[in-house]
């Protein structure tokens, strides 16, 4: 992963277009790359082969389907880390100075940070776990941008995007009722979904994701996930990342699924359109 992640800072580094400063701060309609970003993607020498290394996954998906539960259960099982570019940039938000300012501004309006600070944050990351031993990643929310996959597509290879997909009218209701406890920095969920079916497909239903009672008086909620904001993230959504749904259905790594409901039906069928379900029950087993 070295060589990976020298080439996507040089990716972002490079040349004064793609240098980052608080103009690039949030995302702008681009054609093509910059030069800067252009000129460095030759093929990797980190393309390992894939049984050299572990999984290379990214989750698509709108906000609020479950990237992240997902995203986070596959990595436990898999012994890969999740990383979430959300995440990152919340990280970068907590942190003092002109940048967060500014990002809070970017993020608080559900807009997309820029490709050159999202890759930027990611390839830190990628440092780091290398610094630690760390082999394949599940990635969440990243790249959300066909100028971000196109910046991956020169550098990594994916072996699998899975696109967790959800009605528009369950997600806002997930997105709303999304809480993360400030103490222990849990995500939970006090929505509790009762959908009846539309054009053929079955009710829906989806039980809270309560926390333990420790955390209850310690839930806040993102700034970012009020009716207005969120709905202006279903938008950008559909505007800047279906693009990237199409980029890798062309490349033939797309795996589209339809969660059928919470966590206790979708986590097993997940698991089967994966064919990871002996793997989990060879760990269960392991555990018992
Ligand atoms: N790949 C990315 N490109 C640009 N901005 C990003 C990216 N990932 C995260 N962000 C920023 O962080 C915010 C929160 O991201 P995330 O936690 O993934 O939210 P969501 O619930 O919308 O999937 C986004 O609205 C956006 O401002």
């Amino acid at each position: 992963m070295a060589a990976l992640t020298r080439l996507l800072r040089s990716a972002v580094t490079s040349g004064s277009t793609a240098r980052i400063s608080l103009s690039t701060l949030a995302s702008e309609p681009k054609t093509g790359f910059p030069a800067g970003l252009a000129a460095r993607l030759a093929p990797s020498p980190a393309r390992k082969g894939r049984e050299d290394r572990n999984v290379q996954w990214v989750f698509l998906g709108c906000p609020g389907v479950g990237k992240g539960t997902y995203a986070s259960r596959l990595s436990q099982l898999l012994g890969v880390p999740h990383i979430a570019t959300g995440d990152l940039v919340r990280e970068e938000l907590a942190s003092s100075g002109p940048l967060s300012l500014k990002l809070a501004e970017i993020v608080n309006q559900g807009k997309l940070v820029s490709d050159e600070i999202i890759v930027e944050l990611l390839t830190k990351r990628l440092s780091k776990g290398e610094e630690k031993g760390e082999s394949g990643f599940i990635l969440d929310g990243f790249p959300r941008t066909v100028r971000q996959a196109e910046i991956i597509d020169g550098v990594m290879d994916i072996d699998l995007v899975v696109n967790l997909k959800l009605r528009e009218d369950v997600l806002l209701e997930k997105c709303l009722g999304r809480r993360i406890c400030n103490q222990c920095g849990k995500n939970f969920n006090l929505a509790s979904i009762d959908a009846k079916g539309q054009n053929g497909q079955p009710d829906m239903y989806m039980p809270p994701l309560l926390p333990p009672s420790q955390c209850m008086p310690k839930l806040i909620t993102r700034a970012d996930d009020t009716e207005e904001v969120v709905k202006a993230r279903f938008r950008i959504y559909n505007d800047k990342s279906l693009p990237v749904e199409e980029f890798y259905r062309r490349q033939g790594k797309l795996l589209e699924f339809d969660l059928p409901g919470g966590i206790p039906e979708s986590w097993p069928k997940l698991l089967q359109v994966l064919s990871l379900d002996e793997h989990h029950e060879d760990k269960q087993l392991a555990a018992a």
